[in-house]
Parts: structure tokens; sequence; C-alpha cells
């Protein structure tokens, strides 16, 4: 009999496969981190067929850790980092380009451009949710069709296909050039800029703007049904593949966050912050994006504001491998320890410009406030605290949009381990920090959405049975240093507009 379910997380620094029991424990993982790109300054690419290799692999490797087969598996989920553009033949199965990653801005002058033919940066956000942005998936298709050797008549001829990286295993999965399923689900759709938020569809007209033809998009299923079966001679064959979830909406769902004003915050490459908004989209008046939070079968769509942060692991990364500061992300802690504080260094990661509230295409990073006093400790601080004010300017424009004065907040993510960070996050935020027992709770959530579409879970109430606290840091921080400090750290930020400009490259 079966008795577990298979996560997919196709992620932004590798691809995991986790296998859990009845009680949304883990039994087994398999991880693998596939290469980075970086083909010019703000270029960050992926080899999809290195995707699809190690999700094949990964899947392997959990299920011989834990001792199972396939027949043990009663349904798989899929999550996946959002955004990252995915354009593959439908006969040869191969990608015509790298996958365009959402941290890359190419597609800077595609959104400019777009919002130049009437309404600015806000053109489709009525409809979509959106910003123009290079964050988003639609410009990057379009940015593919334009420079790839004769791609754009192979799209019009109906040969292309379009996905994020959900739709790529998906289709892989379920028999690639020989029979593979073409899905996604809302949430994934929600972050390409072509689909109506109200109705679910793909909007023509948007499409139309940016010259992608419709014959490449995915079916847009919900986010817990059966798509499809794992093909003969696969991984998992005729195991059902039952969800699909963007990863920040994955751990939403895995933390339980099903009432309206429920939030987690994910750290990991980049920190996302949902807030469950109910059954109706709310436009933000604060830089905050209108996404899908999850859609179960035929049950209503449930919303969510969204704060997007570009860069947070990824800094403790840069330290590691462009500084050599330290050679470990966990290692930060210790150096930061090596200081009481940031010794009035601030350092604002500005890699992509700035995401959420901001949307500034034209920043750049800066480390500001140095002096002869600022030792590698105070920047290990620095880095670290940039990443719980980015989340505090993130809960202001929540609080802000929605009215929701949130008393707490869930986290989850690789950097949650980090207790110096966790702590500065209370602080810094005023609001308990809470850590669940299962911090995997992104691949949790694909799995919960994957098992509810065939019976394995019975619906919400089984993931909130299974929610544990495992920790809570609580603010030790008084009002007035707060306050000083977030001062400086906005002051921080305006000193990295307005970067980037012709001459810069
Ligand atoms: N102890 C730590 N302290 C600070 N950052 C950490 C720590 N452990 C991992 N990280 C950071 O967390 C990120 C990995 O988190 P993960 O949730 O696996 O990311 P993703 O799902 O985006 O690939 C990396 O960017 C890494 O630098
Ligand atoms: O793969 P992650 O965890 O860095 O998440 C990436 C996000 O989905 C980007 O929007």
């Amino acid at each position: 009999m079966a008795d577990y379910v298979l996560a997919i997380d196709q992620g932004t620094t590798s691809t995991r496969a986790i296998v859990f029991d009845h009680s949304g424990l883990i039994v087994e993982t398999g991880q693998i981190e596939h290469e980075q790109i970086f083909p010019k300054a703000g270029w960050v690419e992926h080899d999809a067929n290195e995707i699809w290799r190690n999700t094949r692999e990964v899947v392997g490797l959990a299920l011989t850790r834990a001792n199972l087969t396939f027949r043990d598996i009663v349904a798989v989920g899929i999550t996946n980092q959002r955004e990252t553009a995915v354009v593959w033949d439908r006969t040869t199965g191969q990608p015509v380009y790298n996958a365009i990653v959402w941290q890359d801005t190419r597609t800077q002058k595609i959104a400019d451009d777009l919002g130049a033919l009437g309404g600015g940066a806000d053109r489709y956000k009525d409809k979509v949710g959106l910003p123009l942005a290079t964050y988003f998936s639609g410009p990057k298709v379009k940015w593919i069709l334009d420079n790839v050797d004769g791609a754009r008549e192979k799209a019009e001829r109906g040969d292309l296909l379009f996905g994020n990286t959900d739709a790529w295993v998906v289709w892989n999965m379920t028999g690639g050039a020989d029979g593979g399923i073409h899905v996604t689900d809302p949430t994934n759709a929600s972050r390409t800029m072509l689909m109506n938020l109200d109705t679910l569809s793909w909007n023509e007209e948007i499409a139309a703007d940016m010259g992608i033809p419709m014959s490449m998009l995915p079916e847009i299923r919900s986010s817990s049904e059966v798509y499809g079966h794992g093909r003969e001679g696969g991984m998992v064959p005729g195991v059902p593949i039952a969800g699909i979830l963007g990863d920040q909406q994955a751990a939403t769902f895995g933390q339980a966050c099903f009432e309206v004003g429920n939030a987690k915050n994910t750290y990991g490459t980049g920190n996302f912050m949902l807030l469950n908004t109910g059954t109706e989209p709310i436009l933000s008046k604060n830089g905050l994006l209108t996404t899908v939070g999850y859609k179960i079968g035929d049950q209503p769509t449930v919303y969510a504001l969204e704060g997007s942060i570009a860069v947070s692991g990824s800094l403790v990364q840069w330290l590691r491998d462009n500084l050599g500061l330290i050679s470990s992300a966990p290692e930060i802690e210790k150096l930061a320890a090596t200081v009481e504080d940031n010794g009035g260094a601030y350092f604002v990661p500005a890699f992509s410009g700035l995401f959420a509230p901001y949307w500034r295409s034209d920043a750049r990073g800066a480390l500001v406030g140095l002096t002869r006093y600022v030792n590698k400790g105070h920047i290990a601080r620095a880095v670290l605290e940039a990443t719980a004010f980015q989340t505090r300017e993130v809960l202001d424009a929540m609080n802000a949009d929605s009215g929701v004065d949130l008393t707490e907040l869930k986290v989850d993510g690789g950097m949650v381990a980090n207790e110096t960070l966790m702590q500065f996050q209370a602080d810094i935020l005023g609001v308990p920090v809470i850590r669940p027992k299962v911090a995997e709770t992104t691949a949790l959530g694909a799995a919960y959405a994957a098992g509810i579409a065939v019976g394995f879970w019975n619906g919400e109430q089984d993931v909130i049975d299974n929610w544990a606290e495992d920790k809570r840091w609580t603010p030790s921080m008084d009002d007035a240093e707060r306050d000083r400090q977030y001062r400086l750290w906005k002051k921080a930020v305006t000193k990295t507009l307005d970067w980037v400009d012709e001459d810069v490259k």
C-alpha cells in the first residue's frame, strides 16, 4: 500500500526531492545544486536540461535512501522557482535557450518599452496584479523570441512551448515529446504577467503586446488535482502527478496560512513574504504584488499580497563566493558574533535592482557608513541585517495595504537556521518570529497539494493539525533603537537609487 507522498522542489540554487509520511514529516531527501550561469552583468541563466537531469536523479536518491520504490508513492507534488522562463521545442524536447532566471535584469528595455505604450509601469497592474519589471516571465519569453535565431518563426508555427520550471518538469515527467502534458497552476501563471487575476485565464491582449503566441502557453489547471501520471520507464511510472504550487505559495500552504491575515516569510536565495487576503484580490498601493495564493480543485481561489525581496541568502553566498570572507553560509553567524553591532555599516544588496516595495531597476548595491573602524565582522552583521530590514519594509507595506496588523510572523527557508538573524528580525519588526518543526515548508506545501488531490489527506485541517512550532524569538530591542536603525537603513537605500543609466553597464 502506498503510504508516502513525494515532493519535488525545483529551486533557484538546487533541486530537491523529499518523501513525506502521513504526519507531514520528512522521511528522506535528495538534493543536487545546478550551475548558476552569469553570461553578463545582470544576466542569470540555468541549463534546463541540467535541471531535468537533476530532477530525475534526486527522485532516485530520495527513494533509495528511504528504501522505497515508486509503488510506495501515492502522489507527486511539484513546487518551483517561479518566473524563471523555459522555452522549448515540442518535437525535439530541447530548450531553444537557457532558462532565463527570475533575478535576470536583461528585460529592462522591454519592460520600459511596454510601459511606453501607455500606462507606464502600472500598464497591466489592474489585470495581473504586477508592475512592469524585469522579474516576471512574459518579457523574458519575448526576449527569447526576439533574440534566438528562428525562435519567433517556430513559435508562430506552434512548435515552441513555454513554461516556468514547473511546466518543464511536469511535461518531461509525463512523457516529454512523447505525449507529455503541458500544464501549470494559477500560482505560477500569476507570475508571468499574462494571466487575468480574476478569471485565471490567459490575457490575449497582453500576450499580443509581448508578441507571444497563445499556442506556447500551458493550460492553467488548479493547484491540486491529478494532471497526469509518471511516464512508463520514468522514475515514478503510473504515479499521479497531482499538485503544482510556486515555491512561495507552497510554503504559505505548508505553513497552514489558511485564514485571512495569516502570513509567512521564506528566507532562501531571496525573501518572500505572503499574506493571505482571502477570495478577492487586493491591489497594492504600497509596492506589493497581488498574486494567487492557491486554488485547491474546484474550491474558490485564495489570493495573497506578496513582498518579494530579490537578494537575501544570495548575499551570504556572495560573501562566501565573491569575497571569500566565509567558507560556508552558516559560518557567517560566527563572523557576525565577533562584533557587538554593525559598526555603522549598512549593506543594501540591490544586485538585481530593488524589488518590493520600491521596484527600482535602476538601483545597484551599496555598502555605506564605512569608516576605518569597520571590519569583516561588521560587514557580516550588515549582510544579515539587510535581510531583516528589507523584511521590515515589506511588513510595513503589508500593514498599510491590508489594514492587518501582523502580531507574529511564521518563518522558514535556509536562513532561519541563523539565530542571530532571527533575533534581529524579531527586534526590528517588534513582533515574535516563529519557526515550525518542519522547516522544509515549500516541499511540504506541494506534498499536501498532491496528497489532498488523491484523498491521502482530507484537506486543510490535516495541514493545520500537522503543523508544530519549533522555536520563537521575541523582540528585545527598545523602540528608540529600533527606530534609529530603521531610519539609517532607509537612508542607505536612497544611496542605491538612480545608479544605472546609459553609461553604466
Ligand atoms: N546559517 C545560515 N546563515 C545565513 N544564511 C544561510 C544559512 N544557511 C543557509 N543560508 C542561505 O540560505 C540560502 C539557501 O536557502 P534555501 O531555502 O535552500 O534557498 P533556495 O530554496 O532559494 O534555493 C542560501 O542563499 C544560503 O546562503
Ligand atoms: O527558489 P527560491 O526559493 O529562491 O524562490 C524563488 C522565487 O520563487 C522567485 O520568485
